[in-house]
This record gives C-alpha cells, structure tokens and sequence, in this order.
C-alpha cells in the first residue's frame, strides 16, 4: 500500500488528522517534525534557539530525502515545501495532500506565532509567509482538500476516500 503525505501551514491539522487518518486506513503513522527531534536529540524550538530557521529547513530536507516509508501516514512540518527533493521523495511514496486552511482559521488556531518554532525568516508576518507558501502547496499538492467548515472527521473521510 502506498503512502499519503499531509502538507499544509502550522495549525492545519496535518499531526491531528494524520493520526487519525492511519487508524482510519489501516497505515502506520510517521510525523516528520518527531524524525527531526530523534536525530538531532532535542526538541525543534531548541534547535531554532541554538541556530537558526534555515538550519531547521536545512535538517528538515535532509530528513525528508532519507524517507523510505510505505503503508504510512507521513505528517510533514509546514516548511517541508522549501525541499523540492523531499517533495520528490514524498511524491515517490505515494499521494501529496494539502490541507487547505484559510488564513484567519490559522490565525485562530496559532496563538502563539512568536514562539511556536515556525521556520521563518524573524519578521516575515504570518500573512506574508502564508502567501509564500500557498503558492508551494499547490504547486506540490496532488490532492487540495478545503477544510473550512468542515470537521476532522469529515476531512479524514474525505481523504481515505481519495484511494
Ligand atoms: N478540521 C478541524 N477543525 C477544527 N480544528 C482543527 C481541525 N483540524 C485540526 N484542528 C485543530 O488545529 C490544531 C492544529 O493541529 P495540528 O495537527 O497540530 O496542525 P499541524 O500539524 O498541521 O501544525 C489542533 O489543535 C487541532 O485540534
Ligand atoms: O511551518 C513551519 O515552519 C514549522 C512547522 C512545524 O510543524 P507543524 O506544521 O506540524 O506545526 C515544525 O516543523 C517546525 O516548527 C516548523
Ligand atoms: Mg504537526
């Protein structure tokens, strides 16, 4: 069985509806932020602390390129977009979807932009990051799922039913 990949910004749900994608389809569950945590032995903010977010995106692409998952769920971090050969790699594995969430939902759900270890240059705003990357998920997207209004478990049916 192939894998799916959830793409999509912070807040979009790809970890909650990714865990509950597996059990919904009998796969594995693997969430890429976690494989960047075992390698490096700490936890992402730390390493944005002690470094930088281009050394984050940098770790993260090098994780992505090393993936060899098949009958998996694989729930990405929102900057794994930047790695156009982790994107490949993903692509390889199976389907890429994007959960598509607008703006002012995020905006509700992260309260915590500042400090949420978002790999963004320091004074890029929420809203411009936003538009940088819409443009890369719908670039990779193989699927676009539409989330507003719907619940996770409308989604997670959604995408099981995609094949
Ligand atoms: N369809 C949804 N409707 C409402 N809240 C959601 C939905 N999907 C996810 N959430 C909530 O949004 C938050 C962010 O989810 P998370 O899985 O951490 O996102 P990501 O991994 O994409 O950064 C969680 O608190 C989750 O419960
Ligand atoms: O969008 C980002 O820049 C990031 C999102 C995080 O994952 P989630 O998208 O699961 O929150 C995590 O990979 C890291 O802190 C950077
Ligand atoms: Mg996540």
């Amino acid at each position: 069985m192939s894998s799916i990949s959830l793409i999509g910004m912070p807040g979009a749900g790809k970890s909650t509806i990714g865990v509950q994608l597996a059990k919904a389809t009998a796969r594995d569950f693997i969430d890429t932020d976690l494989l960047i945590q075992l390698r490096e032995q700490k936890p992402l903010q730390q390493i944005m602390d002690e470094t930088d977010y281009l050394n984050l995106r940098r770790i993260e692409a090098e994780v992505l390129a090393d993936l060899a998952y098949d009958h998996h769920i694989i729930a990405t971090g929102g900057s794994a977009v930047y790695s156009e050969a982790g994107m490949a790699v993903l692509k390889q594995l199976g389907p890429v979807v994007f959960l598509d969430v607008p703006l002012q939902e995020l905006r509700a759900r992260i309260n915590n932009y500042e400090n949420r270890g978002v790999a963004r240059h320091p004074e890029q705003s929420f809203a411009d990051l936003f538009a940088e990357r819409n443009v890369l998920y719908h670039q990779y997207a193989d699927h676009v799922i539409r989330c507003e209004g719907k619940t996770q478990h409308e989604i997670v049916t959604l995408i099981a039913e995609l094949g």
